[in-house]
């Protein structure tokens, strides 16, 4: 997609709270991974969330590949973030009762996107993940390694150009980390996504282009 992501001297206090980001900058461009890491507390999910669109910063601009997505209207702006950013969590949030083919479909099926075009997608992103054989199992019945692979396909779906990742290793053992960041480095640089990746794990950190350590300097001007 080779969609470039700039935070743009971004601000954020919570109501009665000392500030959170101050004057934070930070520029990826496709095919880039960058790890954040910090204390617990230092605003790491308030970073996520804010370049997800999920958070307004007190002041500051989010742009994709130019377009300033705070300036959106509500509804385009839901179906843009549907269309261009994916997330992957740390408990993988998946939908239990349904399959690990429809929970993929999952951004296809809230955009009414055509089904019969991305469901060819969703099998080669399962058959590049060692998954194709798993496409009819109840998400339920699968290892945690396997559902966070079911995450990375559900995210890279639509193609977004950003994808966002909160703690996406810290409910896998140590070998399905190592596997699941061989796979998602490979897709972040096969599919030029930009990613942004928070993780407590120096392992993980090692994978990325760059690492953003949030602490009390740091959230005012990152590497
Ligand atoms: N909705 C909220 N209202 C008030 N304060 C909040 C809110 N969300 C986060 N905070 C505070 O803002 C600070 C940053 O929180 P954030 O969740 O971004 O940190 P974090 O680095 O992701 O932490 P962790 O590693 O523990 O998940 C913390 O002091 C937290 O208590």
């Amino acid at each position: 997609m080779n969609v470039s992501i700039e935070l743009a001297q971004l601000q954020h206090a919570y109501p009665q709270c000392p500030p959170v980001l101050q004057d934070f900058n930070l520029t990826l461009s496709g095919g880039e991974l960058i790890g954040v890491t910090g204390a617990s507390g230092s605003g790491k999910s308030t970073l996520l969330n804010i370049a997800g669109g999920i958070l307004k910063p007190d002041a500051g601009r989010v742009t994709l590949n130019g377009i300033d997505i705070f300036g959106m209207k509500e509804r385009p702006f839901e179906k843009f973030k549907l269309a261009n950013i994916g997330y992957i969590f740390q408990r993988f949030n998946l939908i239990p009762f349904l399959n690990v083919l429809d929970n993929i479909m999952l951004p296809v099926t809230l955009l009414k996107a055509d089904r019969r075009q991305y469901k060819q997608e969703a099998l080669r992103l399962l058959e590049s993940l060692n998954m194709e054989h798993k496409a009819k199992s109840p998400v339920a019945e699968l290892s945690g390694g396997e559902q966070q692979r079911v995450a990375i396909a559900r995210a890279f779906i639509m193609s977004p150009g950003v994808l966002l990742a909160d703690e996406p290793t810290g409910s896998l053992d140590y070998d399905n980390t190592i596997q699941f960041m061989e796979l998602l480095l490979a897709l972040v640089k096969q599919k030029k996504v930009s990613c942004i990746l928070v993780t407590h794990d120096r392992e993980v950190a090692n994978y990325c282009d760059r690492v953003i350590h949030l602490g009390k300097d740091e959230r005012r001007s990152p590497a």
